[in-house]
C-alpha cells in the first residue's frame, strides 16, 4: 500500500490530513488548517488529531536523516484549544540522537503565536530486520 496511505501525510488516503512536511536543517515544519471534520468537542480540534500531527512531525525528523523509526513514547501537553478555522504550524527538532534512539521535541503554534500543544517523543530506530518484520521495507 505504501506511504501514500499514511493518515497524516499520504496523498492517496481519502480520510487523511494530507499534511506536507518541509525540511529546515535537522528540523521539520508544516501547516495545518482545522476544519469541522477534525473536531471532538464542538469547535475544538480532537486531541487525537493534534497527537497525530505531533507524532508524524517527530517521525519526519529521523526520516530526513535516513532513519526509519517508530514512536516508542509520546508525551503531549495540550495547552490551548485549537479552534475550527485556525491554522497552526507544527515544528519538530531533535534534542538528542544516539544509535538506537532519537529524542524529538515538537510544538504546534497558531498563526497568532499562541502555543497550542508541545510534545516530547522517543523515536526508536528500527533495524532492517525489524523493518522487515513490520512490513515497512516493502512500503519504501
Ligand atoms: C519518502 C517520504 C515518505 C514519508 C512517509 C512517512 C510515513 C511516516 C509514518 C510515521 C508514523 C508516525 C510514527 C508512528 O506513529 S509509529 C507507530 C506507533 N508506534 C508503534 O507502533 C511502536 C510499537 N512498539 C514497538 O514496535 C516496540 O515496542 C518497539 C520497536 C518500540 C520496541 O521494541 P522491543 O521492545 O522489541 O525492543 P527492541 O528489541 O527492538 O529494542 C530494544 C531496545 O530499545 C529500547 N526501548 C524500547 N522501548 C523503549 C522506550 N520506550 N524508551 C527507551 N528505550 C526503549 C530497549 O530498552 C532496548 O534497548 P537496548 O537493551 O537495546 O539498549
Amino acid at each position: 500500500m505504501g506511504y501514500d496511505y499514511c493518515f497524516v501525510c499520504g496523498d492517496k488516503n481519502p480520510h487523511g490530513l494530507h499534511i506536507k512536511f518541509q525540511q529546515d536543517g535537522d528540523s521539520v515544519w508544516a501547516e495545518f488548517h482545522c476544519e469541522e471534520r477534525h473536531i471532538g468537542w464542538p469547535n475544538v480540534q480532537h486531541g487525537g488529531i493534534t497527537s497525530s500531527i505531533l507524532d508524524e512531525a517527530s517521525a519526519y525528523v529521523p526520516l530526513n536523516m535516513g532513519l526509519v523509526t517508530v514512536t516508542a513514547e509520546l508525551n503531549i501537553s495540550f495547552k490551548s484549544p485549537i479552534r475550527v478555522g485556525e491554522t497552526v504550524r507544527v515544528e519538530a527538532h531533535p534534542t538528542k540522537t544516539t544509535k538506537r534512539l532519537l529524542l524529538v521535541e515538537a510544538s504546534l503554534v497558531s498563526d497568532k503565536g499562541e502555543v497550542k500543544a508541545t510534545s516530547k517523543a522517543k523515536m526508536l530506530v528500527l533495524s532492517k530486520e525489524k523493518q522487515e518484520q513490520m512490513g515497512i521495507e516493502a512500503a519504501q
